[in-house]
């Protein structure tokens, strides 16, 4: 489990999740500070409005990427042979990690997505320098929210990353797109969009209860000839779902990789 002494720096709406997360597991965040210059109180952890003193055992660190050139100087000193990094920034690489904090007992990335607070997240995990003893540990701390996967090299943890770590933003386009359609029909608004979720939340729950892969359950739905497979050729065409999903994952890398150009600077 956690380790006596965690500090979370810039604990927001992603590292909020993650404590909400860790609460509703019954996880001991009595060892947790969370590091917020609001000094927003945070369930379940004491918050601290600026760096406190000390070393802690681990240090997560989840302000906004650009922000790193400017805390991790502060920071630094408090991230001593001891102290393991754990960071959840979208695009800031180990190596630039290891620069910003060269004492590290050892720098673990992170890429939760915000379904962490219920325990249903996914969360991709890279580090190049934990040992066992380390991944154990935090396998059991991020397996608490989720899905948890461990990434050979950092381009799989971005792909995680564009399809977890994102993916709640693009199933809740998806969803409203739906409800939008429904609405253009005539149906109100308030009924659309609760329909279109529990069609969301239904299918997905009916899947992974069932296993029953993605094309499957699409086979299942259309009958030949019928609604279903009517709308599902406006889908499936040449400049359909696919396709764009596609760009979508491409548009997510470019700029992952604009992010660590920034941060290697
Ligand atoms: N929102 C999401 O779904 C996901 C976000 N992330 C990563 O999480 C990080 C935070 O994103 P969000 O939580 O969405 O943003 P956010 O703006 O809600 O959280 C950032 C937090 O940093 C705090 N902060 C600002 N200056 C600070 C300072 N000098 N010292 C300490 N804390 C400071 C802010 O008060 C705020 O609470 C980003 O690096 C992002 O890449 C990663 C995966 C998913
Ligand atoms: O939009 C972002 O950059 C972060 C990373 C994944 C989700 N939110």
């Amino acid at each position: 489990m956690l380790p006596p002494t965690s500090w979370f720096v810039g604990c927001g709406n992603m590292g909020g999740a993650m404590v909400a997360g860790w609460r509703k597991a019954g996880i001991d965040l009595s060892g947790m500070t969370a590091v917020s210059p609001s000094g927003r109180e945070i369930e379940g952890v004491s918050v601290a409005t600026a760096i406190p003193d000390g070393q802690p055992d681990w240090c997560f660190i989840g302000f906004k990427p650009q922000m790193l050139a400017d805390i991790a100087p502060g920071l630094a000193s408090h991230v001593g042979p001891g102290t393991v990094l754990l960071s959840i920034l979208a695009g800031a690489e180990a190596q630039s990690l290891r620069s910003a904090f060269p004492d590290a007992k050892a720098i673990v990335r992170l890429m939760p997505n915000l379904p962490v607070s219920e325990g249903e997240g996914v969360t991709a995990i890279y580090s190049d320098d934990a040992d066992e003893t380390l991944r154990a540990q935090v396998d059991e701390v991020i397996g608490a929210l989720g899905l948890a996967a461990w990434c050979p090299d950092e381009s799989a943890f971005d792909v995680i990353g564009a399809i977890a770590g994102s993916g709640p933003a693009y199933l809740a386009r998806f969803v409203d797109a739906l409800s939008s359609a429904a609405q253009d029909e005539g149906l109100s608004a308030e009924l659309a969009d609760a329909i279109a979720l529990q069609v969301a939340g239904g299918s997905a729950l009916m899947a992974r209860a069932t296993g029953e892969t993605m094309p499957a359950l699409a086979k299942r739905v259309a009958s030949p000839g019928g609604t279903t497979e009517a709308g599902l050729k406006v889908l499936d065409a040449e400049d359909g779902m696919e396709p764009l999903m596609r760009r979508v994952v491409k548009a997510w890398r470019k700029r992952s990789e604009e992010m660590a150009a920034a941060a290697r600077d």
